[in-house]
């Protein structure tokens, strides 16, 4: 079995990738970070360091390979090649690779390759690999989108384990470290063909309710630490979750959150209280080194309308909830600032240009006059 795994960053060497090698898989990482490439291939294989209260071992994964994912020519052969696509990118990617994965499974067809693929985006956002089929549709010649319907099967997922950049290791360049926690769970529904045996792969028929509870619990949570650690100074997620006032106000917003899921999904309250306790303990871990930046990264996307910050606020106002919490974080969120992140940098020129009222509708396309007003004037009093 082959697999194509496009992202050979830190979700994409350090939990997905290591999945499908782990299951007997030959990887081969797609990316356009020409030195990770050649190390990839030079080297074939990586270690991935595992660090948390009870584990800090080294496993080695190997049978990999690299591949530059703007050469066309190679993914288009690689795809008629494989038995699985993944990737782990960022949602901002999935667009600008759809349109060579349209080309590449016009040339699966067109040879003749009647064997089904299947594609799993794994994403931080909602049916992400949804999102990157109606992309992929849009560059497709129409003669082929019977086929693809009928043979490629575009599987949402949801994907959780922190995997925070680590300074290059001198001995193995390509080393990760990751937490001990993982959990990787695909909509079984959407496979076509047989669903392929991957250890650590976790299948489901109600994958909307696991998206949003990862979603809106953990990437909720590490936003706000994020935010309001860096709005306190803070560098690192480690030392904003232990100050006490950047956890009880975290643990505030994914209460809020959590009421929203509760309702929506009827999960256990006492079960998600208990999946908050975890997550906080999961952002003290004390061995691993994330950086506010990298947990705050393009802010504008994380205040779109349906991602980790407008849509819980959405359903408190959708099921009549409170929702203080989650409008001062939004605030926070606006008050986020860092000349290296371009989003960043957008976000402060349109507070500076358009005001904060203006802003906030255009980037989280809210229209609620009386939400847009409460959160302007919780920025405005932070
Ligand atoms: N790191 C985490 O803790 C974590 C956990 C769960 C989910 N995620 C999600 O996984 C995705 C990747 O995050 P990450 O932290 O690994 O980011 P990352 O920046 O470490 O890795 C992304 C990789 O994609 C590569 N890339 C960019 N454009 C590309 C292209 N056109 N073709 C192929 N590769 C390309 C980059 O060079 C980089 O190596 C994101 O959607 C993120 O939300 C991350
Ligand atoms: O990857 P982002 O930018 O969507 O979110 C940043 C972090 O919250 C995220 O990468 C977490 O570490 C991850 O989602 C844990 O599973």
């Amino acid at each position: 079995m082959k697999a194509l795994h496009f992202g050979a960053g830190n979700i994409g060497r350090g939990f997905i990738g290591k999945l499908l090698a782990d299951s007997g898989m030959q990887v081969i990482f797609a990316d356009v970070n020409d030195s990770v490439i050649d190390l990839l291939k030079s080297r074939r294989s990586y270690g991935v360091k595992i660090v948390g209260d009870s584990i800090n071992t080294v496993e080695r994964v190997t049978q990999v390979t690299g591949v530059n994912s703007k050469d066309e020519t190679a993914i288009i052969t690689l795809f008629n090649e494989v038995d699985l696509v993944t990737t782990a990118v960022g949602p901002n990617v999935l667009k600008i690779v759809a349109s060579t994965f349209a080309k590449a499974l016009e040339a699966r067809i067109a040879g003749g390759n009647t064997k089904p693929l299947n594609i799993i985006a794994c994403e931080n956002m909602v049916r992400g690999t949804s999102f990157l089929k109606e992309q992929v549709f849009t560059h497709l010649n129409p003669d082929y989108k019977d086929k693809v319907e009928q043979l490629i099967g575009f599987v949402d997922s949801a994907v959780d384990r922190i995997v925070p950049p680590v300074k290059p290791d001198a001995e193995d360049p390509l080393l990760v470290t990751v937490e001990e926690f993982s959990e990787w769970i695909v909509d079984q529904t959407q496979f076509k063909g047989a669903i392929p045996d991957i250890k650590g792969m976790e299948l489901t028929d109600n994958l909307m309710a696991f998206v949003e509870r990862k979603l809106f619990t953990l990437n909720t949570g590490h936003a706000v630490t994020s935010y309001y650690g860096k709005f306190k100074g803070y560098k690192f997620v480690k030392e904003s979750i232990e100050d006490e006032s950047v956890k009880a106000f975290v643990k505030s917003v994914m209460q809020e959150s959590g009421a929203v899921l509760i309702k929506r999904y009827g999960f256990d309250p006492q079960a998600h209280a208990a999946y908050i306790e975890k997550i906080l303990k999961r952002f003290a871990n004390p061995y691993l080194v994330d950086d506010v930046d990298r947990v705050g990264r393009e802010p504008l996307r994380k205040l779109s309308y349906n991602d980790r910050l407008i849509k819980p606020l959405r359903g408190t106002i959708e099921y009549g909830l409170p929702n203080d919490n989650l409008i001062r974080a939004i605030a926070t969120a606006l008050s986020y600032r860092n000349e290296n992140d371009p989003q960043a940098l957008e976000l402060a020129k349109s507070l500076a240009e358009a005001g904060v009222t203006q802003t906030i509708k255009k980037y989280t396309e809210l229209q609620d006059e009386n939400v847009i007003a409460r959160i302007a004037k919780a920025y405005e009093t932070l």
